[in-house]
This record gives structure tokens, sequence and C-alpha cells, in this order.
């Protein structure tokens, strides 16, 4: 059962840490790794053996299984697919970052150009659940970032077939390659490249925690997004909300995993004991119900605060990857939120709503990295490129600044360099 809580009357350890997965997968991982890089497409089918009960022939899905899985999605669905693509579409087209050019002074250009990565390695978590929701918010917008390539990987099941509608929804999304590999392996493919996957530049998605510590590992070698850890949401909730809404957004998140979290913050003690109730209901009648009952009772928390202003502080603190707002007049306090990754604003507003079709997206920063971390989004498939352009006449006009502050700092051949030109010019 959930435990309640009363701010102030248990300790801020009680109120703040978080289950944090306990397994040390360090070695393992780095073994896969180094496997994956040495004997490429060998040791990842011989992984998806191991891990995923699948002897593949080969690595990549062909175009005759892409057609077999539309076959099995039926046009209702297809339709729910296009419609969130659509959604999640014109949300990130406005995140699309110009390039810039200054002009300003005579006989000087800079600028900063806005440059897609070659090639995006996208992981779509398979393991209890195929998230094919997830195709979608991590392919729309590297293709609306102009990502030229971009190669999904998800494990396949025992039958060495990867979900339908995950292909389906990367067949809607623009995927240009897809991968049947999970876990450490797939990172490091997509890390390293082999004989059937292209090495990529950037690797974004979450995953379990195989798969986040081999995007640890692999950082440097190519960008990552984040290390998404498992689901969390924080419900803040005052006195008159729904107490079975409340629980069943809560079980929303905590049915993704065992160490998924699910907090409720409220200033009502009243509604912290009907929701406690409510979760006792709802509990087995989720097909998942084992996977929410061990997060519920490990990683749940009711928190009773004295006032909303108190609630909305530790949401901050506590700063969720998701962070419902059940509460009159939601905008009002929408300013003094500075934490969390997604939001969710009002009685009507379930996170499911943001996992599916709202728009906005759902692969974010957890375990409070929401502090300094944000949501994926087009940011994490461009970089930038700066440029500077000086005529003769406008070098001269800083040659010696530039000299002088080279000496200073003891480096006088960055000062040759700087006044070279305009000593020539002398001559
Ligand atoms: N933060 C976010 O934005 C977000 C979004 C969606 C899902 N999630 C999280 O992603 C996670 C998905 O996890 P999952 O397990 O369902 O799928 P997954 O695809 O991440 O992991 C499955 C893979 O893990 C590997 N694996 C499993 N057991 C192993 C072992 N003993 N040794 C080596 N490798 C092993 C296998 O290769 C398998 O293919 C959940 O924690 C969920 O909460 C987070
Ligand atoms: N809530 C997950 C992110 O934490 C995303 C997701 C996909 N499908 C359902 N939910
Ligand atoms: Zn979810």
């Amino acid at each position: 059962m959930i435990r309640i809580m009363k701010y102030g009357e248990v300790s801020n350890d009680e109120i703040f840490d978080r289950a944090m997965p306990t397994v040390n997968v360090t070695d393992k991982v780095a073994e896969i790794i180094r496997s994956v890089r040495e004997r490429g497409d060998e040791a990842l089918l011989e992984y998806t053996e191991k891990y995923d009960g699948a002897k593949l022939e080969s690595v990549l899905v062909t175009p005759e299984e892409m057609e077999e899985a539309l076959t099995q999605i039926t046009p209702e669905f297809m339709a729910i697919l296009e419609k969130a693509a659509a959604n999640i579409r014109k949300f990130h087209s406005r995140q699309v970052r110009n390039s810039f050019i200054i002009n300003d002074e005579p006989g000087v250009v800079m600028g900063q150009k806005v440059i897609p990565v070659d090639r995006a390695g996208i992981y779509v978590p398979g393991g209890t659940a195929p998230l094919s929701s997830t195709v979608l918010m991590d392919v729309i917008p590297a293709k609306i970032a102009g990502v030229k390539e971009v190669v999904l990987t998800t494990p396949p099941g025992k039958d060495g077939k990867i979900n339908a509608a995950i292909l389906a929804a990367a067949k809607v999304a623009g995927a240009d390659r897809i991968v049947k590999a999970g876990g450490a392996q797939a990172i490091a493919a997509l890390a390293y490249g082999t004989e059937s996957v292209p090495k990529t530049d950037k690797i974004v998605g979450p995953g379990n925690a195989f798969v986040a510590e081999a995007k640890r590992q692999v950082y440097g070698v190519v960008s990552i997004d984040m290390i998404a850890g498992p689901s969390e949401i924080l419900v803040a909730a005052d006195g008159k909300s729904n107490p079975a809404y409340l629980a069943a957004d809560l079980l929303s998140q905590a049915e993704h995993d065992k160490v998924a979290s699910a907090v409720l913050v409220t200033d009502s003690m009243e509604l912290a004991e009907k929701v406690r109730d409510e979760l006792e209901k709802q509990i087995p009648q989720l097909d998942r119900a084992e996977i929410a009952r061990i997060s519920i009772d490990n990683n749940g928390k009711i928190i009773v605060a004295d006032d909303l202003r108190t609630v909305i502080d530790i949401a901050n603190e506590i700063a969720p990857e998701h962070l419902e707002l059940c509460v009159d007049n939601p905008f009002d306090w929408l300013d003094s939120i500075r934490h969390a990754g997604s939001v969710f604003l009002g009685r009507n507003c379930p996170e499911a709503l943001g996992d599916y079709l709202a728009g906005p997206n759902h692969t974010l920063p957890t375990q409070g990295t929401a502090k300094f971390s944000s949501p994926l989004s087009v940011d994490d498939f461009v970089k930038k490129t700066q440029y500077t352009y000086f005529t003769r006449d406008a070098l001269a006009a800083v040659a010696e600044d530039v000299a002088a502050f080279a000496r200073m700092e003891g480096l006088t051949g960055h000062a040759r360099s700087a006044v070279i030109r305009t000593m020539e010019s002398e001559a």
C-alpha cells in the first residue's frame, strides 16, 4: 500500500529521495559494448538470441517484413498514428532554430549556421512494453531537424519479429532503417557501427538500466540526449480533485516499470486517504497489476503539505519527469513551476495525453535532472557552426587590440598572426 507522509513530520530524505535502480550493470555493459565493437553483427546476433530469445538471420527489418506488419494494422489505428504524428509535427516545428548572420560593421560578417547531424540513432524500448508512441516522439523531431538518415533500433520478440505497431509508427514517422536489437548491444551498434548498422552521430531514446548505462559509456564517441531513467509522475492536487482520476493517473506511470515512481502531493489529508483507497481498488484491475503494485508499494508516496504553495515548492525540489497540476486556475501557478520535464495543467489533462498525442515530447528528463535538462526536441538533432569574415581594412582596425590581448596571455605567435597582414600592407 502507498505510504502517506505529512510534510514537516518526516525527514527530507523520506520526501525527496528517489528509488534508484540498485543493479550494477557497468561491467556487463562494458563487455557487451566491447564484443559488438570487435565482432559487429555476429555479436549483435548472439546477444539478441541470449537476451531476447530470438534467433535471427539478419539484424535489419526487410521491406517484406514492413509490408507484412502494415497488413496487421487496422485503418483505425493507422489514423490514430497519423493524428498523433500531425500533432507532434506541429509542436516540434515551432522548435526549429534559424541560422543568423550579422553584418553591422563595414567589412565584417559573422554568422551561425544550424546544421542537422548526418545520422541519428533512435532507441525504442521493447522489453516489457513495445512503445510505438516513442517511435513518433523520437523520429519526428529528427526529421524536422533535417537529419538525412534515422536508424531506429528496438528488440525483437522471441519470434524474431518487431512489433507491428512499432513498424507502422516507424513508417509514419519516416525512419530510414530499422534494426532488430535491444539493450546495450543495440547502443553499441549505433555508436560504433557494424556490417549492417551504420555508425550514428547522436543516440536518443529511453530504455532500461542496460540501455542507460550503455549510452553513458559510449558518450564521447557519439552524442546522447540524456540518461532517461524509469518513468515518474508527480500529481500536485488540491482537495477538490477527484481521487479516482488521480489514482488512475498515478497508475498510468507506475505500470511502466517496477522502479517507476508515482507521487501525489496535496494540501488535503482527506484526499490523500481517498487516493490511497482508490489505488488499492484500481491496481487489481490493471493488466500490469504486478508491476504497478511493486512500483506503488516501493516507490509510491503521498505527501501532505499545509498549503498549495508548499505543494509547488515540493514539486520543484523533486523536479519530476511529469507534473500534473490538478487545481483551480492552473495557469496562475505555471510561472511558479521551475523544474519538471512536462507539465499537465488542470483537472482534465491526464499525463497519458502527452504520452501519445497531445504534441509535446514524451522523452523527458527523470531522476531530478529536469533541474538542468530539457525534453527531447529538434535541438537534440542539430549542432551549430559559426563563421567569421573580415576585410583587410576591418582587420587593420582591430589587429593591434588582438595582438595586445595575445601578448597579455604570453602568446606572441597569436600576436604576430594578428598584425602580420597590416605590417605587409605598410611595407
Ligand atoms: N524517461 C522516458 O522518457 C521513458 C519513456 C519510455 C519508457 N521509459 C522507460 O524505459 C524502460 C524500458 O525498459 P524495458 O526493459 O521495457 O525495455 P528495453 O528495450 O529498454 O530493454 C530490453 C533490453 O534489455 C536487455 N536486457 C534485459 N535483461 C538483460 C540482462 N539480464 N542482461 C543484459 N541485457 C539485458 C535486452 O537486450 C533487451 O532487449 C522502462 O524503465 C520505462 O520506464 C522511459
Ligand atoms: N510515460 C513514458 C515516459 O516516461 C512514455 C510512454 C510511452 N508509452 C506510454 N508512455
Ligand atoms: Zn507512459
